[in-house]
């Protein structure tokens, strides 16, 4: 049966309560002392058609900073001005399985290459491949892909942005062992203002479901109707958000939800959903990009709710990619 865009949203708004009781399984992250203020048992969802349907439900208004989701911009950034050969040259594109602030395959796998931009040491080498000679213009090529993307100029939480800048001790690490073994562009200071800066840049799940959709058409905006960048980029972010996005879970979340995802420490989820080729009934069978903002995280970092809201989505309106 053809499923209304009203019966989708009670579904969504039933599955919104249900999960929400899961939220306790998980907790705020704490080692940025301002995402512990937080409230645990938030969960929203924004998702977006390629026809401009929108559909949200539970928390979905409520500011977050992007966190490790702004790896994806700065990504899809660094290849639109620098060239993907070149930024691959610099980072690559393998999964880890290891947590996403993990320092030990740069020492065991010479010469120190990050193995994805998805993890901590790829997106600060990342941050630096970024075209300018300060971190305000380093800055200023993301925040403009960022206006393309989702129509606004972003904000960064500063409260955010200091409380990590303070305590950011492994990030600090990483990125002088990549200064060292000379994959970092520019000094370790100015990489890391530009990444914790682009993680504190403060959004909704409506802004992180345009993402996601503007992904699942390869780069292009379906409803401004505009190619904002070239789909050899997207494609490879996708990949790299299927094999790397959800961190060490990535092969569960592949396996069990089945969708190219990006999560962040804030609880925040963004995931491309493709057109189906064999299209049902179910509602956003012509794609769609989906936020979710679910700030108690589990052992890996990813929203607890968030992904299994995720599951149900996917499964009972067949959006597996698989
Ligand atoms: N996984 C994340 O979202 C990590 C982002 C966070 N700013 C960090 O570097 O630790």
């Amino acid at each position: 049966m053809v499923q209304t865009i009203h019966q989708s949203l009670e579904c969504l708004d039933k599955w919104i309560t249900h999960y929400r009781s899961f939220t306790t399984e998980g907790h705020c992250a704490t080692y940025i002392p301002a995402l512990g203020k937080a409230n645990p048992a938030q969960l929203g969802i924004c998702m977006i058609g390629a026809d401009g349907t929108i559909q949200k439900s539970g928390d979905w208004d409520v500011a977050f900073t992007m966190q490790s989701i702004s790896k994806v911009i700065s990504f899809v950034a660094a290849c639109l001005h620098r060239g993907i050969p070149y930024v691959l040259d610099r980072v690559d594109v393998e999964p880890t399985g290891d947590p996403f602030d993990s320092i030990i395959r740069l020492e065991m796998h010479k010469p120190g290459k990050p193995f994805n931009p998805m993890i901590n040491a790829g997106a600060i080498t990342v941050a630096s491949l970024l075209p300018g000679e300060s971190p305000a213009e380093k800055l200023g090529s993301l925040y403009a892909l960022f206006e393309e993307i989702v129509g606004k100029r972003p904000t960064i939480s500063e409260e955010v942005f200091q409380s990590e800048w303070q305590t950011a001790h492994r990030n600090r690490a990483l990125a002088h062992y990549l200064k060292e073994v000379g994959f970092l562009e520019s000094e370790v200071e100015e990489a890391l203002e530009v990444y914790l800066k682009q993680c504190a840049i403060e959004v909704n799940t409506e802004d992180v479901a345009l993402l996601g959709l503007i992904l699942a058409h390869d780069g292009y905006h379906p409803i401004r109707k505009k190619q904002i960048f070239p789909k050899e980029i997207a494609r490879i972010t996708k990949a790299l958000m299927l094999t790397c996005g959800m961190y060490n879970a990535s092969g569960k979340f592949a396996a069990f939800v089945g969708m190219p995802a990006k999560s962040g420490v804030s609880g925040g989820i963004m995931a491309a959903v493709p057109s189906r080729v064999r299209s049902g009934d179910s509602p956003f069978q012509g794609g769609c990009g989906i936020g979710i903002y679910g700030p108690s995280i589990d052992e890996y970092g990813n929203s607890v709710a968030g992904v299994m809201l995720l599951k149900q989505i996917a499964n009972s309106w067949d959006l597996n990619i698989f």
